[in-house]
């Protein structure tokens, strides 16, 4: 008869290649179940949104189903996300903030911000997305919440946000007039960003990304001195201009000690509406060169497309609207990658924890 501990070696052949380890040490194998011919077991990832679940599902079931005498197999696949370990004070229930960031503006930080945001909230994991870009707030508009008001409890100074497309979000555009331009300074902005993280009930979360002002100026320093920001996504166009502001963008995170999960590349080439044939208008190299010189790695590249443009711009995300379509499947695999990158991380922490001096 096959017990448990043979079930647990045959599956310890099945190794996670962001860890280097197999999946039994790793402590992902869990409820090993056998009644006569039939074995059911969990497997509980890092991750809802991790990019080899199913290939870890088939090699499971194979595994198991090559043992003598078994017949049936029932493997479950969950998930806890992890969060890292911090010296800062962490926002109770949010396991991981996430910056995306730009050098410049106009590079689709907040089109990239979105559909990153339902593209992870697709994969069952809880997902809030925190528009701090004070100055022009664009995620109201981009997840068609344009004209909506939170509630807001008074007295116990709490703000609830708003959900669309299974997302949490928040911006400062819900609680002031959307077209007025806002000349803060820079007290102002910390205050406000501040008010943003804390004050509002996120709940449980897996995954906060903060769509951020571009530059690297107050509120950059506000999130990173208050918060423990587990990594920040660089957009970047290909242009020479911007991938330069790119860089002083990564240059900043790392003077804080955040790391950089990775750069996007967006508007990586220019999709031909009538033809489909890709041109690289805004040059090509340029960001690989970029995650080369850093030491970091380029997590997607998007095009410039649009369909992207009319339907982010419209309040209804590509991955939402036309969720099979190419560019739907591109911040997927963003979503998909940013989540291993943090895993990777949070088991570093884990596995070498911080020691807090003084
Ligand atoms: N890949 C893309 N293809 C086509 N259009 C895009 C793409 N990415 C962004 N855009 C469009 O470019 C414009 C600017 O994008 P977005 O507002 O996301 O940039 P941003 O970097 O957040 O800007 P800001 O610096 O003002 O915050 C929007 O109209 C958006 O729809």
């Amino acid at each position: 008869m096959t017990t448990e501990a043979a079930v647990l070696k045959a599956l310890s052949q099945i190794i996670d290649p962001d860890f280097g380890k197999d999946i039994v040490s790793l402590g992902f194998v869990k409820d090993v179940k056998i009644d006569g011919s039939s074995v059911s077991f969990t497997i509980e990832l890092t991750t809802p949104a991790c990019p080899v679940k199913e290939e870890f599902r088939r090699q499971a079931d194979e595994a198991v189903m090559a043992l003598t005498g078994i017949e049936r197999v029932h493997v479950n696949m969950t998930s806890r996300v992890t969060a890292g370990i911090s010296d800062k004070l962490a926002i109770p229930g949010i396991a991981n903030i996430i910056a995306i960031a730009s050098g410049k503006g106009g590079v689709g930080k907040s089109t990239t911000s979105v559909n990153l945001a339902v593209a992870m909230a697709q994969t069952g994991a809880r997902v809030g997305l925190l528009d701090a870009d004070i100055y022009g707030p664009s995620v109201p508009r981009m997840m068609g919440l344009s004209g909506f008001r939170p509630e807001v409890d008074v007295e116990g100074k709490t703000i609830y946000p708003l959900e669309n497309y299974g997302v949490k979000t928040m911006s400062i555009g819900y609680l002031v007039e959307e077209n007025k331009a806002m000349i803060w300074r820079g007290p102002m902005v910390a205050g406000a960003l501040g008010q943003l993280l804390g004050d509002v009930a996120w709940g449980e979360l897996d995954y906060l990304f903060v769509d951020m002002p571009p530059g690297t100026g107050d509120a950059q320093l506000t999130l990173t001195q208050k918060v423990p920001v587990t990594g920040a996504v660089m957009v970047t166009t290909p242009q020479d201009i911007a991938l330069l502001d790119c860089r002083k963008g990564i240059d900043m995170f790392n003077e804080v000690h955040v790391p950089t999960l990775g750069i996007v590349e967006n508007m990586s080439q220019f999709i031909c509406p009538h033809c489909g044939e890709s041109s690289p208008i805004f040059a090509e190299g340029g960001a690989d060169r970029l995650a080369q010189e850093y030491k970091t790695g380029v997590l997607a590249h998007i095009p410039l497309d649009m369909r992207i443009r009319e339907l982010s711009d419209s309040g209804t995300p590509v991955v939402a609207a036309l969720p099979d379509s190419e560019q739907a499947v591109a911040y997927r695999q963003l979503a998909g990658e940013i989540a291993r990158k943090i895993s990777i991380i949070n088991r570093r922490k884990i596995d070498i924890p911080v020691t807090v001096q003084g």
